[in-house]
């Protein structure tokens, strides 16, 4: 093979499948049960606790539901991994020098040497062949999702639902199922849509690294990428052009960020410049979601413009939103038999390897409140990954799958006349025998089950699924009022529902009281797969570990802040809905309390909830909601199996890139606020143990930042990282804890201001050892926390004092920071 860049397409007409098999040229590439429990206080060296189902900052507000689709409340973040997949590749572009378009792929072949050449990848999969599933299933549309949390792919879903017509036949699929070297057969007449998320600082989520890294092999310069080696169709033999294979494609890109990220939107900015590089033609304009902002709204824009020009490439009359009737629904959902398995809480297949599809149960070993006297529930979580084969770094996340309270199913099931059928076995099935997913569960569940643990029920709803999925289904002229402003006037639903935390059972409650104002008896009753459709699946929550499994090598644990939401003051819809629980934190706490026997965590079954009921002031029971001496609002969890005192947590190990460096000789600056402590802690339990392991070598200074609002209250950890740093001080003399509290005088003090403090031990440690500084510092910087401001104040904080210390503009000092970043040595676990 002739160096240069990589490219090409792959031979696939002489190479024909036989029984599947591509012979001659192959396609390359990608080729809760414990033990324990009851008590466990933190001793002091040992322990810990933090949650992040998008992730927190470090004043404990997260994330959470800034939309409102999200998975939101109390939820993480995350950093994505590892690379996936390399492909070998036949052809090499110099070897043809410019763009030859006349040549064939049979002749390059030849010139390669290639008729027998060999790819070294993966033999063609029929089931990975999206195109061929696509034209078997009689569609010509089909939309696929890179998503981490959750959004992108509900947004695909919904995308598809709306698209749906005579002439327009969606399929939406998850890329991580199907290569892309199929991606040159599409013709004219297909489209393909792509939902993008970015995730990590810029980077494609996880189910899309491996289509990621064939379109953009240079992620530095994605424009000098080389071209992905594409599958030739049959029908294209010859005539594919070897620089824009992808002519013949059209394709349309909505993109999912954040605008407090630096690299906003990037995946989707990315793919969509490569794809029109590649010679796809895009429909309509790149939407950039924001979900800082309003990505419902944004998304809600972005189809309005984009719709009728896909229509019109299909020939599709626009739909008649004021038609009326109920619509189509997805799901099919038939009583069944009874089953007692799946009213468990049984939720996942058994596996031998653990993942996101498949987690694990694992016993919750420890659970410890760390800030007793804080106003804020912050929790230490402890589990038990023996027997699961999986092993975490410090660094890693740990994915947690939580279950709704038993407060909000039961509000739910009420609202929907179910609540005597709770416990009904249900299967669910998709009404579209073609659609790629057939079913919603992986096995018959129940009512109650279903909305426990499957489903998202407790985010407000968006506009777009009152406007598709529960006005349609208004009989009365009271329903119709009370839903209509709020699924077609943005802002008066951003008032009532994303201020007033209106889930989906208390809007429905909601509506109910308005009908009754009203004089209705009729009230909107709202099928079940109509929610099935409506909520989105329950996703993991991402908490970042704050062990080193050099310590506790089977032991993740877990630091997070338990979620409260309060109705946006003086809303005068406030009332609806009072509170909002982040649904994984709050089942932390609820896990903790149950462990430890604060209260009895079951419910009777089938106990009726008002009809009328304004929850918070009363639980399912009726009873007043319970709130404890922080003012918490707590919420009620059926453990299953109930067995006194025992818990497991499903859970899996996501692999991340926030490592230490690999030579403990290299001096590492921290900068952890709030939880964002939790990987910091596993960071200097590891080096704490590197110092008493290995006393005689010389260690890198290990400077940690750390703040919250109140050293007597909020100083989580605080007796043991004063040992651990006794010990690393033994080999890293200048090591130590520099704290920042916020509210322990009149001025705010945070970390970027100790930062500045303290310049000149942080310059020490950046020079590791070097007279001067001249370039990029050799240490390894950490920051993890609020990625809207703090991450951002931080690194001003470090270009400022590095200039001033070195002598240089500052210019050049965040240029050397940007260089850092580049290698890997200044990195970010953050969120917003
Ligand atoms: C850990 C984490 C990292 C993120 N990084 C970025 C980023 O670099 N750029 C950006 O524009 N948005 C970023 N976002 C925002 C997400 O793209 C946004 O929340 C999106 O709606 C998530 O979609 P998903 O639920 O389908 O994964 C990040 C979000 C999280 C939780």
């Amino acid at each position: 093979m002739l160096p240069g860049k990589q490219g090409g397409i792959v031979a696939y007409a002489e190479g024909k499948r036989q029984g599947g098999v591509l012979n001659k040229y192959r396609v390359p590439g990608i080729g809760f049960l414990g033990i324990v429990l009851g008590y466990f206080h933190l001793t002091s060296d040992s322990s810990t606790a933090a949650d992040q189902g998008k992730r927190q900052d470090s004043t404990g507000s997260q994330k959470e539901m800034s939309t409102s689709s999200k998975v939101e409340w109390g939820d993480m973040v995350i950093v994505s991994g590892v690379l996936v997949g390399a492909a070998t590749f036949l052809f090499r572009k110099t070897l043809f020098g410019a763009r030859k378009p006349e040549m064939t792929i049979a002749q390059k072949a030849a010139l390669a040497g290639g008729a027998g050449g060999s790819s070294g990848a993966d033999e063609y999969n029929e089931e990975r062949d999206f195109v061929l599933k696509m034209r078997n299933a009689g569609k010509n549309v089909v939309i696929f999702y890179g998503s981490q949390t959750g959004t992108a792919e509900d947004f695909a879903t919904r995308l598809a639902k709306e698209l749906q017509s005579v002439a327009v036949r969606p399929l939406v699929l998850d890329p991580e199922l199907y290569d892309f070297h199929g991606m040159a057969a599409l013709n004219e007449d297909e489209l393909a849509v792509l939902i993008l998320a970015t995730t990590g600082e810029g980077e494609p989520t996880d189910n899309m690294e491996q289509w990621y890294d064939a379109f953009v092999s240079n992620r530095e310069s994605p424009e000098e990428s080389e071209v992905p080696e594409f599958r030739e169709p049959e029908d294209k033999a010859g005539m594919l052009d070897m620089e824009q294979p992808l002519a013949d494609v059209r394709f349309a890109v909505f993109g999912l960020g954040n605008n407090t990220y630096e690299q906003f939107n990037s995946h989707a900015r990315i793919m969509d410049s490569r794809l029109q590089a590649l010679g796809a033609q895009r429909i309509g304009e790149r939407g950039e979601g924001d979900d800082d902002v309003d990505i419902e709204e944004d998304f809600a824009q972005w189809k309005d413009k984009t719709l009728p020009l896909i229509r019109a490439m299909f020939g599709s009359a626009t739909p008649d939103e004021d038609a009326g009737g109920a619509p189509a629904l997805t799901w099919t959902v038939t009583e069944t038999g009874g089953s007692d398995a799946w009213t468990a809480g049984q939720l996942y297949a058994s596996a031998e390897t653990f993942d996101a599809r498949h987690p694990f149960q694992a016993p919750v070993k420890a659970t410890a409140e760390l800030t007793p006297g804080a106003d804020r529930h912050v929790l230490h979580v402890e589990v038990d990954l023996a027997g699961s084969g999986m092993r975490y770094e410090a660094g890693d996340h740990i994915g947690v799958y939580a279950q709704n309270s038993d407060e909000e199913v039961d509000l739910l099931l009420a609202a929907l006349g179910l609540l005597d059928r709770a416990d009904q076995a249900i299967s669910v099935a998709a009404a579209d025998p073609h659609a790629a997913q057939q079913a919603l569960f992986p096995h018959v569940t129940t009512y109650r089950a279903a909305l426990r643990h499957y489903l998202e029920i407790a985010l407000p709803v968006p506009r777009a699924q009152i406007k598709s999925l529960v006005l349609p289904f208004a009989t009365s002229a009271a329903a119709r009022d009370f839903l209509g402003p709020l699924a077609n006037d943005k802002d008066a639903h951003a008032q009532k529902v994303g201020a007033g935390c209106l889930s989906l059972a208390r809007l429905l409650n909601a509506v109910h009281a308005a009908e009754r104002t009203a004089g209705e008896t009729d009230l909107l009753m709202l099928p079940p797969a109509a929610v099935f459709e409506l909520c989105p699946r329950m996703q993991p929550r991402f908490y970042s570990i704050s062990s080193s499994a050099r310590v506790a090598p089977e032991m993740p644990s877990i630091t997070a802040v338990v979620l409260q939401y309060e109705a946006a003051a003086g809303s005068a819809d406030a009332k609806l809905g009072l509170t909002r629980s982040g649904v994984a934190t709050n089942f932390l706490l609820g896990a903790k309390r149950y462990l430890q026997g604060d209260r009895a965590v079951s419910l009777p079954d089938g106990v009726l909830v008002s009809e009328n009921a304004a929850l918070p002031t009363h639980d399912a029971s009726g009873a007043p909601v319970v709130a404890d001496n922080k003012g918490h609002v707590l919420g009620s969890y059926t453990i299953h199996p109930p067995v006194d005192r025992q818990l497991a947590l499903p859970v899996y190990i996501r692999k991340s890139q926030f490592r230490l460096p690999t030579d403990p000789a290299v001096p590492i600056i921290m900068i952890g606020p709030g939880t964002g402590l939790a990987p910091m802690r596993g960071f200097v339990q590891e080096r704490a143990h590197q110092a008493r392991a290995n006393p005689e070598s010389a260690q890198g200074t290990a400077l940690l930042f750390f703040g919250a609002r109140t050293a007597v209250h909020d100083y989580m950890y605080e007796d043991e990282l004063a040992r651990l740093f006794d010990d690393i001080r033994t080999v890293a003399p200048q090591s130590q804890v520099i704290t920042a509290f916020s509210r322990d005088q009149a001025n705010k003090i945070y970390v970027q201001h100790r930062l500045a403090e303290h310049a000149d031990a942080v310059f020490e440690a950046l020079l590791a050892g070097q007279d001067k500084l001249t370039g990029p510092p050799r240490a390894h910087i950490y920051v993890c926390g609020d990625a809207k401001a703090m991450a951002k104040d931080v690194t001003r904080a470090l270009a400022a004092l590095i200039a001033d210390k070195a002598g240089v503009p500052v210019d050049t000092a965040a240029q050397w920071l940007a260089e850092m970043r580049k290698a890997s040595r200044y990195q970010e676990d953050v969120w917003s």
